[in-house]
């Protein structure tokens, strides 16, 4: 296995609440992968140390073959945070712009980037209009898109889909799914949401700070004789406790 993002033993711990315990994780390169857990079950937290936007207190987290946090890796990495991270008095397209402009990408590629990006969450028609005027949905998807706009090998995107209607999250799952085909991009999801879960190659059922179990879905349906991941999800609490 072509190895993209290697987690060894890595615990947090905010003052004395432990967040999450000796997590072991590897992601393979060109892979759709799952965090699936309960709300406060540590997955914001997780994704946030492979980003290198929170330090461990212990353990550690390599992203193609580097340690993080490494400033050089910015650039491989496409984060979609959980809230908006946005200029509400810029257009969306100013927004895209900047957010590009803090890569080292050509003029021409640049314009390329933008458009695509803005296509692929269907916000072209609303480029000009000021963040301010956006509905939270329309602010995810051009999360979405700045997230996307650099191309970068890896995508770690924090519920993505939130508050975006059920056709539009048919299309971004078809372009994740293209993404990781043709490109050959790593991607990771969180999500409570189990129909997202099966799409993915593997997943990872996160509680309480700690992987219960991982798999690809059918393995863990198989595993744990369900008929679906809801049921290997509460099969595998209750063989947790
Ligand atoms: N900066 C912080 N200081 C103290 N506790 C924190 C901090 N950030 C997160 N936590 C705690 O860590 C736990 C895990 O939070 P986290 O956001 O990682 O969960 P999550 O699985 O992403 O939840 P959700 O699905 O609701 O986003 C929670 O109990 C939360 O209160």
């Amino acid at each position: 296995m072509d190895t993209s993002i290697s987690i060894s033993k890595l615990s947090k711990i905010y003052k004395k609440t432990t967040v999450l315990k000796n997590v072991d994780l590897t992601v393979a390169r060109g892979e759709i992968f799952g965090l699936i857990g309960p709300s406060g079950s540590g997955k914001t937290t997780l994704v946030k140390l492979i980003v290198g936007i929170e330090s461990a207190s212990s353990g550690t987290v390599e992203v193609l073959g580097k340690q993080i946090p490494n400033l050089t890796l910015l650039e491989n990495i496409g984060y979609m945070a959980q809230s908006d991270a946005l200029y509400p008095e810029l257009t969306g397209k100013e927004n895209l712009a900047f957010f590009a402009s803090l890569y080292t990408m050509k003029k021409a590629v640049l314009k390329e980037r933008i458009a695509y990006a803005a296509d692929l969450v269907q916000l072209t028609d609303e480029l000009s209009k000021k963040v301010s005027a956006y509905s939270g949905g329309m602010k995810r998807r051009l999360s979405l898109a700045i997230a996307l706009v650099h191309d970068p090998q890896i995508l770690i995107l924090d519920e993505p889909t939130v508050g975006i209607d059920p056709e539009l999250r048919l299309s971004i799952w078809r372009e994740l799914m293209l993404l990781k085909s043709e490109q050959g991009k790593t991607i990771i999801v969180t999500t409570h949401v189990m129909d997202e879960a099966e799409k993915c190659d593997r997943i990872a059922m996160v509680r309480e700070g700690g992987i219960l179990v991982s798999g690809t879905p059918g393995e863990l349906k198989e595993a744990y004789g369900a008929a679906n991941l809801e049921e290997v999800f509460l099969q595998a609490g209750r063989a947790a406790r």
